[in-house]
């Protein structure tokens, strides 16, 4: 007889219940229409496209479309399949809807939400204020888009979820304007390790490491403590609109600085209460670290603080090109 190809069909478990390849929303080929690409993910190049629900309509919704490349090998197939399963088990707000696959032939699809505000990172380095143009947004929406992740991110706790890459690379806008919602919307990191249970790429030069709380980079132990620790980076991110964290610095000094207590300063015109949760969520010991829970509460009341809210946004002058993301 042929080869048999072993099928890989993984039993994806979330919140007790086993999910497989055959409970996802198939959409058929037909009713989607490629329209620009957006940029290069992990597998393949994402596109805009527009997703027509019923073969008659001619109403369409504008959706992304995450595609698996052609030639490609068996891990990554089972990459993308664990992937959508991840994320078609989430129902929140801050997380990017997954709207169902086209998994019948190649090249395959995972259809989301559109978001047409684009990465966290870009939006806040677009909208640094410069000296000839004041910047579009103010110190409340970046609190906002604060509480939108946090949010995602409680939702995720309550799950027992671990994202083990919180970080505003992997975090979308609904839009650039005002009444902007932020969401989670990239789940890599987790897929990796659900499917491998260690990380498997080319060992930690792939890792996350500036965004990794102590216990995580030097034993592996990972747990929503480590989400509370990368959460708090990203509030640094935010606060510094776009920086690198650890500007200049590699893996590997950013290790032995955090080991040895060394910490992200306070980012230029960061509010004093802002600054104290993600300082907060810098404990060295991870049962030190609030919930997102405890994060929410007190980012709230930043929001109700005039002095947060109306503090100034800090004024950027050179275009410092360091600041690529090289993790
Ligand atoms: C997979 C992809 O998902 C999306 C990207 C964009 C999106 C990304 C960039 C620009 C625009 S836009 C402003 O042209 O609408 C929309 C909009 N909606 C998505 N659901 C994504 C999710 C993330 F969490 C982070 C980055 C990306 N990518 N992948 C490739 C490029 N970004």
């Amino acid at each position: 007889s042929g080869s048999v190809t072993t099928q890989y069909n993984p039993n994806y478990e979330f919140g007790g219940i086993v999910t497989t390849i055959a409970d996802l929303q198939h959409i058929p080929r037909e009713q989607l229409r490629l329209v620009k690409a957006l940029g290069q993910g992990a597998f393949g190049e994402v596109y805009q496209g527009c997703y027509r629900q019923r073969p008659c309509d001619t109403v369409e919704m504008p959706v992304a479309v995450k595609t698996l490349q052609e030639m490609t090998v068996k891990q990554a197939e089972d990459d993308f399949l664990t992937e959508a399963l991840i994320m078609s088990k989430f129902n929140h707000p801050n997380i990017v809807h997954f709207i169902g696959v086209c998994f019948d032939k190649t090249p395959k699809f995972i259809i989301l939400e559109l978001l047409t505000g684009g990465d966290l990172k870009n939006f806040l380095r677009e909208s640094r204020p410069k000296p000839d143009r004041p910047s579009p947004i103010t110190m409340k929406d970046l609190l906002f888009i604060a509480i939108d992740i946090a949010r995602g991110c409680r939702y995720l706790e309550e799950k027992r979820f671990i994202h083990r890459d919180i970080a505003a690379r992997n975090c979308l806008l609904t839009t650039k304007g005002p009444g902007r919602v932020a969401k989670i919307a990239d789940f890599g990191m987790s897929r990796d390790i659900y499917r491998a249970d260690y990380y498997r790429k080319d060992g930690k030069a792939m890792l996350p490491v500036k965004w990794m709380p102590p216990e995580a980079f030097l034993e592996g132990i990972f747990s929503s403590k480590t989400d509370v620790w990368s959460f708090g980076i990203l509030l640094w991110e935010i606060m510094k609109m776009g920086f690198m964290p650890y500007t200049g610095c590699t893996n590997k000094e950013v290790m032995d600085l955090v080991v040895q207590g060394g910490r992200l300063e306070r980012p230029e015109n960061c509010p004093g209460p802002i600054y104290g949760i993600m300082a907060s969520c810098w404990h060295p010991q991870p049962e030190d670290r609030p919930t997102f829970a405890t994060i929410l509460e007190r980012l709230g009341y930043c929001g109700q603080d005039p002095d947060v809210t109306t503090a100034p946004l800090p004024m950027f002058y050179l275009n410092v090109s360091s600041e690529r993301d090289t993790t």
